[in-house]
């Protein structure tokens, strides 16, 4: 057990910048290697087909590729992330409540909570989430979605509004992930145009160095 949980969890908290990867049922373990080695920091397990004893596995494999490189979060099941050994899950409405998913992992494991709008975001927090991933930012090819995309301004003041970590979500492409790091995201989630555009490994060397240089201010 790690000694000092909240500790164990501010150093997990500051490794959840830039490229944030999010890997699906089809071949976890391969994107998430793939992702790693070209420097995403987080990989979030995403595996919506599979029965819960295979997600089980490919999360197990998945830490042990990614460990000391990279954060791996489990989508949905904080039961999955405890078992798999992972850095915590990430939650939306149809998931467990945060609380009940804190009391489960405890104070060293990540929590993260969508939301829509910085209420969402400070109920997540105030219930006991440590991050947020926020949006939909852009429109996504992956995932339809119900409500309309935010924007990069509403993105920015999320970013300014909320104190704690914002990792943005939806259509986040090479094209506008430094605009994502400018407006202040701590980490960009990304399915689509790391996954289907060429080799993966090398679109995740252009994302994270795109969004590297978007945080730094840096114009593209
Ligand atoms: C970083 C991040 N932000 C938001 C989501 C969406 O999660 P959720 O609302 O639980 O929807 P599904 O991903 O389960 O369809 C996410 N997965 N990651
Ligand atoms: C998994 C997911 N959740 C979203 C939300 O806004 O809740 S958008 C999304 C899909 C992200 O994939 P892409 O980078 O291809 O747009
Ligand atoms: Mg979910």
């Amino acid at each position: 057990m790690e000694d000092d949980p909240r500790r164990a969890r501010a150093a997990r908290l500051a490794r959840l910048r830039g490229l944030y990867a999010i890997v699906g049922d089809d071949d976890p373990a391969g994107r998430a290697a793939a992702a790693v080695a070209g420097g995403a920091a987080v990989v979030q397990v995403r595996m919506k087909r599979a029965p819960a004893g295979e997600v089980l596995a490919a999360t197990r494999r998945i830490v042990a590729l990614a460990a000391g490189r990279a954060l791996v979060l489990v989508n949905d099941r904080p039961d999955l992330a405890l078992l798999s050994g992972a850095d915590g899950v990430h939650l939306g409405e149809d998931d467990l409540p945060v609380a009940d998913a804190r009391r489960l992992l405890g104070e060293a494991l990540l929590v993260g909570r969508t939301a829509r709008t910085v209420d969402d975001a400070r109920a997540a927090l105030a219930a006991g989430a440590d991050h947020v991933g926020y949006g939909p930012v852009f429109p996504s090819l992956t995932k339809p979605l119900d409500v309309a995309p935010r924007g990069l301004e509403a993105l920015a003041a999320t970013c300014a509004a909320v104190p704690a970590p914002v990792v943005a979500i939806s259509g986040i492409t090479l094209e506008n992930v430094a605009a994502v790091a400018r407006a202040g995201a701590a980490a960009a989630a990304v399915i689509g145009d790391l996954f289907d555009r060429g080799e993966p490994r090398a679109r995740a060397e252009a994302l994270a160095a795109a969004f590297a240089r978007g945080a730094r201010g840096a114009v593209r």
